[in-house]
């Protein structure tokens, strides 16, 4: 799967570490509620995240997956959403099965790790904090930090300079095309989690990431037997 020992581990948050649906499909629920809408439910809202919180609301506000333009109270609805998602970031979801564990076993075996996030950083960093996982990552790369998000490799490319290592030896874990895009543009190596949000894929092997990886605990043995 991975044929050297990574300089870098990069993790998505949202569907990778993080089962931040719950939350985030209460949170769009509400702003809907509150626009005389109807709510989508947690199914639908699941396989629209992934490409920013603007691009959410846009989903939810018009129940495309690709709205050609915006939805004329488009700002209020994002004023509502990110109002009531952080008085309530972190209260139905919580970390995947294993995550911990692994990014505890990957610092103890001293790999450089970060995330790389198209999530807000008023949201991604307290609720990292939260889940008391910041303390393994050296760096959190949030969706407001680059000029641009994922799929761009921009965040990737930015992030392997950050550390001062060449993008070739460094690894994404993800859950998503985006994920899979944005490192095959940077020259990531990259794996996926079977587990997350893929949008419009339907299965994680047709992601075509460079394998799949079943839990975030098992990665530490996984790039030991690799290197
Ligand atoms: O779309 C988002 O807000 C975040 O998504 P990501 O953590 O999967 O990049
Ligand atoms: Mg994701």
């Amino acid at each position: 799967m991975i044929g050297f020992r990574p300089e870098l581990v990069a993790f998505d948050l949202d569907g990778t570490l993080v089962d931040s649906a719950p939350d985030l499909a209460w949170a769009v629920d509400a702003m809907l509620e509150s626009l005389g809408r109807a709510p989508v439910g947690l199914e639908r809202a699941r396989g629209w995240i992934g490409n920013g919180a603007d691009m959410l609301i846009k989903r939810a506000m018009t129940g495309e997956m690709w709205p050609e333009s915006e939805p004329e109270d488009f700002r209020e609805g994002m004023r509502l959403f990110l109002e009531f998602h952080e008085a309530h970031l972190c209260e139905r979801g919580g970390l995947f099965p294993g995550v911990l564990e692994g990014l505890r076993d990957l610092k103890a075996a001293d790999y450089a790790t970060a995330v790389i996030t198209n999530k807000l950083a008023r949201f991604a960093e307290p609720l990292l904090e939260r889940l008391g996982v910041t303390e393994y990552l050296d760096f959190i790369g949030s969706g407001d930090l680059f000029e641009r998000i994922k799929p761009d490799p921009l965040p990737l490319l930015k992030t392997a300079e950050r550390f001062g290592v060449r993008p070739e030896r460094c690894l994404m874990v993800g859950d998503s095309s985006n994920d899979v895009r944005a490192a095959r543009a940077a020259g990531y190596a990259i794996l996926c989690v079977p587990y997350g949000y893929r949008g419009e894929v339907a299965t994680p092997e047709q992601l075509g990431a460079d394998g799949i990886l079943n839990s975030i605990g098992e990665l530490p043995a996984l790039l030991n037997r690799a290197t």
